[in-house]
């Protein structure tokens, strides 16, 4: 799939942008500051929903009042428009002129993978970020997994809120947990798969990438299991120390995954690069698992890959990334080898030339 256009109203600096892209590799550059990751925070939007680096309020043109996204793709030769409208009334998703009920409904149409330089550092962070680029790749590609994530956090919630109460409430919390254990099963078990399948491409792409020297290995790591049974018992028995605590200490929810290096967890002891390498090699893979797996070649963003690696190691990635996909922006300062993209987009101001 591609973005064959691209619509923008009042978001960031941006006050109207109409821009016509190509598949294939197309290169956005110009100087600092002037709206690069403006343009792929955009594209990205109608992929998650939201912005990938600040509120929504924050997105709006200094000024004005509301902004506006939309975009046509290109699939399978079948067009689609995907819009949205955000101020601060409220938002709301559109898919070929139909105003829908929440993005969940339209989430996948336009899949993507994007890499940002700030990545690395927040993805090696906390579980909650691990957790959080994992459910949005998952949800992008299974409709099943968008919807048993749907239901455990709401359930998740009710049962947070009864765990704050200060009277005896374990029969009621056994009705939550009994939902929990269902959908968490269903994610824990989808995430078991999804992640070996990772796993096995990750291998595959280093050794013909060689970023990381050495065994590389993503681990899953639960603290319940794909039984909804065993996950039933499991909360059961814990229910004082989630009482006492006042929250839901076990379940999918606090689930990580972990990358290592010959046996060595890479956010305890990964060099920065090191960590890079193995972000985009998540990012590569995922890109394999959509072509390969659901059957739908995303979109990939890659925002300043420059600042990140030599040219030789930027364009040996960017020629694996178009292998598994349509169509892949790179953001840059300099418009360097030109001949080798598509389209050459050159930003100035907020303004596309
Ligand atoms: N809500 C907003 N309204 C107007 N302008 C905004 C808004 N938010 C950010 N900007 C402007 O957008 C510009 C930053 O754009 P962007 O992050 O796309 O830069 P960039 O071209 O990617 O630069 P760099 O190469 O330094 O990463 C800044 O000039 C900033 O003032």
């Amino acid at each position: 799939m591609f973005v064959d256009r691209l619509q923008i109203v009042n978001f960031r600096n941006y006050d109207e942008l109409l821009v016509d892209f190509s598949p294939g590799k197309i290169l956005i550059y110009g100087a600092n500051g002037q709206g690069k990751t403006n343009l792929i925070e955009a594209i990205y939007y109608l992929v998650i929903g939201k912005s990938f680096r600040g509120k929504d309020n924050s997105l709006i043109r200094f000024g004005a009042e509301s902004f506006q996204i939309g975009a046509k793709i290109s699939k399978n030769d079948q067009k689609i428009t995907l819009g949205v409208e955000y101020s601060e009334k409220g938002k709301f998703f559109l898919k070929n002129g139909q105003k829908q009920k929440s993005f969940s409904s339209i989430l996948g149409n336009l899949k993507g993978v994007l890499f940002t330089p700030d990545e690395p550092v927040v993805f090696f962070g906390f579980p909650a970020n691990r957790r959080k680029a994992l459910d949005l790749f998952l949800a992008q590609t299974s409709k099943t997994y968008l919807l048993s994530l749907i239901y455990y956090q709401k359930v998740l919630t009710n049962k947070n809120a009864l765990l704050k109460q200060s009277r005896d409430v374990e029969n009621l919390i056994e009705a939550w947990n009994y939902k929990l254990a269902e959908f968490g099963a269903e994610i824990i078990k989808e995430r078991e798969k999804c992640l070996k399948i990772l796993n096995d491409i990750i291998k595959e792409l280093n050794a013909q990438l060689r970023f990381l020297p050495g065994k590389i290995e993503v681990s899953y790591k639960t603290t319940g299991t794909d039984d909804k049974e065993k996950i039933f018992e499991l909360l059961k028995q814990r229910y004082t120390e989630e009482k006492d605590k006042k929250q839901s200490l076990f379940g999918p929810h606090r689930d990580d995954l972990n990358f290592y290096v010959n046996g060595r967890d890479l956010k305890i002891f990964g060099s920065q690069g090191q960590k890079k390498g193995a972000l985009l090699l998540f990012k590569l893979a995922q890109a394999v698992y959509m072509a390969k797996i659901s059957g739908e070649r995303p979109v990939v963003l890659l925002d300043d890959l420059y600042s990140e690696f030599d040219k030789e190691k930027k364009e040996t990635l960017e020629g694996f990334f178009l292998k598994y996909s349509d169509q892949v922006f790179i953001t840059a300062t300099e418009p360097i080898d030109l001949k080798n993209y598509h389209q050459v987009v050159f930003i100035e101001n907020g303004k596309v030339f």
